[in-house]
C-alpha cells in the first residue's frame, strides 16, 4: 500500500487538542500508558498463541524495550506482542471506539487540573504520547503476517495521519516519539528508570533498556597547558538490562510488600491518582485456589452510575493475564472494587462465556464478595472514635485509629451503589442491611447525621414496633414532609431516605433484625402502642362525623384519588397523599417515568386532617369542588409531585384569592 492520508475521527482530533494543550501537570503518565499498551499487546499474543504457538515465530520471550536517541530526539517503546495490521492501525489509532472515552469527553470542564485528573481516570492511552511528542511514528507488524505486511503510521497529532506499507522483520510494535524541545528530558535513562519504577514496576513482563556506562572523555593535548580530558559521559554498551521488577505483586508474601507498594500498584491498575481507601490481599486455599488482591478506591469514578460499567477486576490464571473487567468475578453492586484475582484452577483458554458457567468462578465470586463485605464491616466498626467514659480510656492501635471516619467516607462515595446489593444478592442481604446508613429526623444523631439501622433500633421508643422511614427527592423535602408531623410531635425518629435507589432497594428489605420497616407514606396510619386509647377514640369519632364530607370529597376527586379518609398523622397540614401498603410509591413512579420507563398509574389515597381550618371549611362551602381539588394538588406539591393540570390549579387558587 502506498502512502495514504486519513483524517482522525472528530472526537480524536478534539482529544488530541486537549492532550497537547492542557496536559502539562502530569506529563510522565504517557510512558505508563504506552508501556501498558505494549504489555496488553503481549498479553493478547500470549492468549492467541494458546491455540497457535506458531505466532511466537522465533521470539517466544515477550518483552518491552525502551530506547532513546538524543541526537535524533526520539524515544521508542517497542514490544514483540500481537502487532497490528494496516486496517487495525487505521481503526485503533484513528478512532475512539470506547463509549467510556466519549463519555469522558463530555465531562471535560476546561479546568486544566481537573481535566488532567479525569484523563488519568479514563486514560487517553495511545494519544497521551502527544503530550511529549510533536510527531509519532508507529511501525508494526501483526504476529503471523509476512514481513512485507508491516505498517508505518505517522501523525503530527493534528487533523490527520498517514499510513503506508513497510517491511518489518520482527513482529510487534514500535512507537517512536519525536520529542518536543521541552520534553527532551525524557531521553535520559535515569529519568526513564524513575518513571518505570513509579508506574510500571509490576508489569509482569520484563521492560528492558540498553545499559550505559560512564566513559571518560578523550585525552587532548597532554603537554599543552590547557591539556586534559574532554568531558566524559554515559555511553551505551549494547547490552540490555531489565529495569522493572517484573514480578506480579500479588504473588509476593504480604509481609514483603510495603503500604506504598500496595498503593502504587493500585494506582497502576486503576489509573487513580489518589491512594485507595483500603485493600485486602489473601491466598485462598481449599477446593478452589486463588489469590485475591482487592482495593476499595477513595473516590467514586465519574461513570460509577453506569450499570453497564464493567467490573474492575483483572483475571489471571497462574500469573498469565487472561482478561480485564472480569464481571463474573464480582457482583455488579461491587463494581467499584478494583483488583486482581489469580486462579490456580481455571483453564488458560477460559472465555467470558465459560466464566459465567464455571463452578470455580462462582466460588471465587462468593469468596471475593465476602472479603469485600468483611473489609467494609471492619471499616464500619471502627468508623467512630469510641466515646470516652469517665475514668476509662480506650487504647486504640494505630491501625484502628487510621480507620476512624473511613467508612463514612466510603459510604458518601459508594453507599448508594452498595444498596443495589439488597435486591441483587439475597444471600448477603442481612450483612448488607447492617452496612446501611441513613439520615435521620432525630436531632440527637451525630454531626453528619447518618445512622445505622442497629443504632436506630437501639433508640426506638418503648412500645414502638417498627422502623419508620420516608423517601423523598431531597433531604429538605423529607424533613418537611407532612407525613412526618405526628412523628415529630410524638418525638418518634424517622429515617430520611433520599438516594434514588432507596425506594427500589427497600422493596427487598422488609425487616431488620426482626423489626419491620414501615414507610410513613404507605398504608393506613397506625402507630400501634404509641397511640393511646383516647387518641384512637378521638380519631374514630372524627372519622364518623366527617363521613358525609368524605363521601363528597371522594366523588369530587374520583379521577385522582383511590380513596379519601381522615387521618391523625397530620398536625399542621390539611392533607397528604399516601399509597396503599402494596402500592408503588409516588416517588418511585415519578422516577420511572422520568427515566422513560413504563410505570403503572398510581392513584394515591388522600388523607385529610379533620382538625385543620381549611378542611373544616369544606362542609357547606360553595367552593367545595375547587377546594377539594386544591387540597389534593397541594398535597401532591408538598411531596414533590406536580399537579396533572398545573394551569387549572393556579386558576382555582386565584379564583379563591380574588
Ligand atoms: N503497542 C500496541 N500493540 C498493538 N496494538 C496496540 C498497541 N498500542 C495500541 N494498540 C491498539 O490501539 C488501541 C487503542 O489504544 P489506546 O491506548 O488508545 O486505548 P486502549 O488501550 O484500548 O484503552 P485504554 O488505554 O483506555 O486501556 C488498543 O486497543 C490496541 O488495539
Amino acid at each position: 500500500m502506498s502512502k495514504q492520508t486519513h483524517a482522525f475521527q472528530a472526537e480524536v482530533a478534539q482529544l488530541l487538542h486537549l492532550v497537547t494543550h492542557s496536559l502539562y501537570s502530569n506529563q510522565e503518565i504517557f510512558l505508563r500508558e504506552l508501556i501498558s499498551n505494549a504489555s496488553d499487546a503481549c498479553d493478547k499474543l500470549r492468549f492467541e498463541a494458546l491455540n497457535n504457538t506458531a505466532l511466537y515465530e522465533d521470539a517466544p520471550e515477550l518483552q518491552v524495550r525502551l530506547s532513546f536517541d538524543k541526537a535524533a530526539k526520539t524515544l521508542t517503546i517497542t514490544d514483540n506482542g500481537i502487532g497490528m495490521t494496516a486496517q487495525e492501525a487505521i481503526d485503533h489509532l484513528g478512532t475512539i471506539a470506547k463509549s467510556g472515552t466519549k463519555d469522558f469527553m463530555s465531562k471535560l470542564s476546561g479546568d486544566q487540573k481537573s481535566d488532567a485528573q479525569l484523563i488519568g481516570q479514563f486514560g487517553v492511552g495511545f494519544y497521551s504520547g502527544f503530550i511529549v511528542a510533536e510527531k509519532i511514528t508507529v511501525e508494526t507488524r501483526r504476529a503471523g503476517a509476512a514481513a512485507a505486511e508491516g505498517v508505518r503510521w505517522i501523525s503530527g497529532g493534528t487533523g490527520d495521519f498517514e499510513v503506508e506499507t513497510i517491511t518489518r522483520a520482527e513482529r510487534g510494535t514500535s512507537v517512536i516519539l519525536h520529542l518536543r524541545e521541552e520534553a527532551l528530558d525524557y531521553a535520559n535513562s535515569w529519568k526513564l528508570k524513575e518513571i518505570v519504577g513509579k508506574y510500571s514496576d509490576h508489569i509482569s513482563l520484563p521492560i528492558l533498556m540498553e545499559k550505559e556506562e560512564w566513559k571518560d572523555g578523550e585525552l587532548i593535548e597532554p603537554n599543552n597547558e590547557e591539556g586534559g580530558r574532554q568531558p566524559g559521559g554515559m555511553v551505551k554498551t549494547g547490552e540490555w538490562e531489565t529495569i522493572n521488577k517484573a514480578s506480579a505483586l500479588w504473588t509476593r508474601p504480604k509481609k514483603d510488600i510495603t503500604e506504598e507498594q500496595y498503593a502504587d500498584f493500585y494506582k497502576q491498575i486503576s489509573r487513580d491518582f489518589e491512594a485507595p481507601l483500603t485493600w485486602t490481599h489473601n491466598r485462598v486455599e481449599g477446593s478452589t485456589e486463588y489469590t485475591q488482591l482487592l482495593y476499595i478506591p477513595g473516590k467514586a469514578p465519574q461513570d460509577l452510575w453506569n450499570r453497564d460499567k464493567k467490573a474492575g477486576i483483572k483475571l489471571y490464571v497462574k500469573r498469565v493475564f487472561i482478561m480485564d473487567e472480569a464481571e463474573a468475578l464480582m457482583p455488579s453492586y461491587l463494581r467499584f472494587v478494583k483488583g486482581v484475582v489469580d486462579s490456580a484452577d481455571l483453564p488458560l483458554n477460559v472465555s467470558r462465556e465459560l466464566l459465567q458457567e464455571s463452578r470455580d468462578v462462582k466460588a471465587i465470586r462468593e469468596g471475593c464478595t465476602k472479603r469485600v463485605l468483611s473489609m467494609l464491616e471492619d471499616l464500619a466498626k471502627h468508623d467512630k472514635a469510641p466515646e470516652a467514659t469517665e475514668g476509662v480510656t480506650d487504647v486504640l492501635s494505630e491501625e484502628d485509629k487510621a480507620k476512624i471516619g473511613q467508612y463514612s467516607k466510603f459510604y458518601a462515595e459508594f453507599g448508594a451503589v452498595l444498596k443495589e446489593g439488597l435486591g441483587e444478592d439475597f444471600g448477603n442481604q442481612a450483612r448488607l442491611s447492617k452496612l446501611l446508613r441513613f439520615a435521620s429526623s432525630s436531632d440527637t444523631v451525630s454531626v453528619k447525621g447518618m445512622t445505622s439501622l442497629a443504632d436506630y433500633k437501639a433508640r426506638m421508643k418503648e412500645g414502638q414496633d417498627a422502623i419508620y422511614y420516608i423517601t423523598a427527592d431531597t433531604l429538605a423535602a423529607a424533613k418537611n414532609s407532612p407525613q412526618l408531623e405526628v412523628f415529630k410531635k410524638k418525638g418518634i425518629e424517622v429515617l430520611l431516605m433520599t438516594d434514588r435507589v432507596d425506594e427500589w432497594a427497600l422493596n427487598f428489605v422488609h425487616e431488620f433484625d426482626g423489626t419491620p420497616l414501615q414507610s410513613v407514606a404507605k398504608g393506613a396510619f397506625d402507630l400501634g402502642k404509641l397511640q393511646d386509647e383516647e387518641e384512637k377514640k378521638a380519631a374514630e369519632d372524627a372519622a364518623e362525623t366527617f363521613k358525609p364530607v368524605l363521601a363528597k370529597l371522594k366523588e369530587a376527586l374520583k379521577d385522582k384519588a383511590e380513596d379519601v379518609r381522615v387521618t391523625s398523622r397530620l398536625v399542621d397540614s390539611p392533607a397528604c397523599l399516601v399509597v396503599t401498603d402494596d402500592g408503588m410509591s409516588m416517588q418511585l413512579a415519578r422516577m420511572l417515568k422520568q427515566a422513560g420507563q413504563s410505570a403503572p398509574e398510581v392513584k394515591p389515597v388522600l388523607e385529610v386532617n379533620p382538625e385543620h381550618a381549611l378542611v373544616k371549611k369544606l362542609d357547606g362551602s360553595v367552593h367545595f369542588h375547587d377546594l377539594a381539588h386544591i387540597l389534593f394538588d397541594q398535597a401532591l406539591l408538598a411531596e414533590g409531585g406536580l399537579p396533572a393540570d398545573p394551569a387549572a390549579y393556579v386558576k382555582r387558587v386565584n379564583a379563591l384569592l380574588s
